[in-house]
């Protein structure tokens, strides 16, 4: 058990670091933080689960996450919501849906690049286990 404790802690300082990397980047602003229904007003009428990356960091924190997967099932719920409340063929829709896209590849990308296979794996077993 101490040894799974250990692993989930590595997981959660990898992810940290992945998350605070997207945030960080300009592209993904409109991603950062959870939608303001002052600015979007019909946004949780067509979003039923909202997500961001603010949300994501405090839900890393909470050791919600046990393990890549999980985490990349969440930044898919970033994406999916704003494909689905920008779906039009405006240069406006189309620019976001775009960054979307970009936001999910830039974190498949830092998953694959940093994490060795056999510590998702081992992450893995430990979420069969609970
Ligand atoms: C994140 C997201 O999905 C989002 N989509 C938008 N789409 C539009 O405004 C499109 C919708 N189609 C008609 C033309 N307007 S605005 C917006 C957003 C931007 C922010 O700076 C902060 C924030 O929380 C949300």
């Amino acid at each position: 058990i101490c040894q799974e404790e250990n692993t989930l802690r590595e997981l959660r300082i990898f992810l940290r670091d992945i998350c605070a990397k997207l945030a960080r980047n300009k592209q993904f602003f409109m991603f950062t933080k959870p939608v303001d229904v002052e600015e979007v007003p019909d946004y949780l009428d067509i979003i039923k689960e909202p997500m961001d990356l603010e949300t994501l960091m405090s839900k890393i924190d909470k050791h919600s996450y046990i393990c890549a997967r999980d985490f990349l099932d969440d930044i898919d719920l970033i994406v999916r919501n704003a494909l689905e409340y920008n779906p039009d063929k405006s240069a406006e829709d189309k620019h976001i849906r775009h960054r979307a896209c970009s936001l999910r590849d830039k974190a498949y990308a830092f998953i694959k690049a940093e994490m060795d296979s056999d510590f998702e794996d081992t992450c893995r077993d430990i979420r069969e286990k609970r």
